[in-house]
């Protein structure tokens, strides 16, 4: 697991190390590693370091301090260095010393635009952690003229720290080189930040644990069921999938097809679309009603069910089974419109909720805003259900408190079905008996590496990145632990 920790417990964190470290030795930790980055960044955008034009956007805090240092090291490559400080009185004194000893070159805010125009690379030193809101008109104006590659210091300008939320101009960046550990904007905004690179300045230590997290490679390839020599179809886990209809039977298929692609168990189907699912996946068992489904370890419910008598009633009997259940689509709509469906479910057992932004908003009466984790946190508290809020980047929360994202690369996941999709691997991996938050997290996860592995650079569709979860899979198992 990647651990990824608050602002404020960062700066706590911060406050602890640099009283036992020397004055100005953190900065320059961080600094240093930030320069790396920049040479490297030369070098892969113009073949060269020495010799090239680099230019800082300095702000007025210690983000504009690591800018500062980070140019002074550049200077030592031979590379030519100017400085642009929005605050030139409040710019960080030792940093500003630094850089001028070394020969770098400070320019007014005036000037800016013909060095920005000028530049290989530029460094966003505008602000970090303790800043909220875009950026400011003098800072915005300036980013106007960027076209070059740019590196952001701890996080890209005018993005929030803690939300990754973007509500004006702010800094896009190629890279972002952040210190002692990853923060929210790094797993919720990954248009915003670019790649992603840590530099270790002895953090870790005093940091506890973790706020949010998110999952690695090797996580969801421990976790992923896989059979073993004792296992039969009914040991893995059964699934039963309650979704479709006969008018519109897609959601039906879908759903099932990912249940059986993600593990090698037995799948049951129940509802109205019995027969085109069995046309579609002849190895599942497929009925008219989930009266007659038999037994399953888990449910997934609602996608394509309808929201009234029939599907409420399908969510009351599936609820009411003793048995984990993934709820989603009309499942979710039907729990916002009638919270008394809840009443058939036996507390002990897993709940999983995949709302959208628009079923969360039915589910809470207010939409998501701009928090998410915040939002799936409350949801699943008051659910008492693990809740997997939808979105560029999925957030999945627990009762608990524990949460995680998953950062996905690209947006190709933003397809009609694709949401069919993800509950059925949820299904898959809760009948297998996984802890339902890690179960919402694996299965977002195959379901985003499904997605771009199936889009690869082009438009894909529910149905090719359902194709994709086995590649997804075999590919998360082959990665080196
Ligand atoms: N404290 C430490 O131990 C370390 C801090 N480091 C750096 O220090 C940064 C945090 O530094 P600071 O706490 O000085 O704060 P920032 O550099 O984030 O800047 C805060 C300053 O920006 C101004 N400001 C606030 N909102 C603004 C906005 N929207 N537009 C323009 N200006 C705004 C404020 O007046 C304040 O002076 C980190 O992000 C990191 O880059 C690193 O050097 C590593 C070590
Ligand atoms: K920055």
């Amino acid at each position: 697991m990647q651990g990824i920790w608050t602002t404020e417990r960062i700066r706590a964190a911060e406050d602890r190390l640099l009283a036992v470290t020397p004055d100005g030795e953190l900065m320059r930790r961080a600094a240093f590693g930030l320069s790396v980055h920049a040479a490297e960044m030369l070098a892969e955008h113009t073949g060269s370091v020495s010799g090239r034009r680099v230019t800082l956007l300095v702000g007025s805090g210690n983000n504009g301090g690591d800018a500062l240092w980070a140019g002074a090291f550049l200077r030592r490559r031979n590379v030519a260095v100017s400085a642009i400080l929005l605050k030139s009185e409040r710019a960080h004194a030792q940093g500003l010393a630094a850089l001028k000893r070394s020969g770098g070159k400070v320019v007014s805010v005036e000037d800016g635009p013909q060095w920005i125009g000028r530049a290989d690379l530029v460094i966003d030193g505008i602000v970090g952690i303790s800043a909220r809101g875009p950026l400011r008109a003098d800072a915005a104006a300036l980013w106007e003229h960027v076209s070059s590659p740019v590196l952001a210091v701890d996080l890209p300008s005018g993005v929030d720290p803690d939300t990754g939320a973007v509500d004006g101009p702010a800094v896009v960046a190629d890279r972002t080189v952040t210190f002692g550990a990853l923060k929210p904007v790094h797993a919720l905004a990954p248009a915003s930040c670019g790649e992603v690179a840590l530099v270790d300045i002895g953090l870790r230590p005093e940091l506890g644990d973790p706020d949010l997290q998110r999952l690695d490679t090797a996580d969801v390839a421990a976790a992923w069921p896989v059979p073993g020599p004792g296992d039969d179809k009914y040991s893995q886990g059964v699934v039963g999938v309650a979704a479709g209809s006969a008018t519109y039977p897609g959601a039906a298929v879908l759903a099932a097809g990912a249940a059986v692609r993600a593990t090698s168990g037995l799948v049951r189907y129940a509802g109205h679309a019995a027969d085109v699912v069995r046309g579609r996946w002849p190895e599942t068992i497929a009925t008219g009603s989930v009266t007659d489904a038999g037994r399953v370890q888990a449910w997934v419910v609602g996608p394509g069910i309808g929201t009234g008598h029939e599907g409420r009633d399908v969510l009351r009997f599936v609820l009411g089974r003793g048995v984990p259940v993934c709820a989603d689509a009309d499942a979710t709509t039907i729990i916002a419109h009638s919270p008394d469906v809840l009443d058939a479910r036996d507390p002990d057992t897993p709940l999983v909720l995949t709302p959208h932004a628009g079923e969360y908003e039915r589910l809470m009466g207010s939409p998501p805003g701009a928090d998410r984790v915040a939002a799936a946190r409350s949801a699943a508290r008051k659910y008492d259900a693990v809740v997997l809020l939808k979105g560029h980047c999925t957030v999945v929360a627990a009762p608990d408190g524990r949460a995680l994202v998953n950062t996905p690369q690209g947006s190709w996941l933003a397809t009609a079905g694709s949401g069919d999709v993800l509950s059925g691997l949820v299904g898959a991996l809760l009948a297998a008996g996984l802890d339902p938050w890690l179960a919402a997290g694996a299965a977002a996860h195959v379901h985003s590496l499904a997605g771009s592995m199936a889009a690869d650079g082009a438009p894909t569709s529910a149905s090719g990145i359902l194709d994709a979860v086995p590649d997804a899979i075999r590919a998360i198992r082959s990665h080196p632990l």
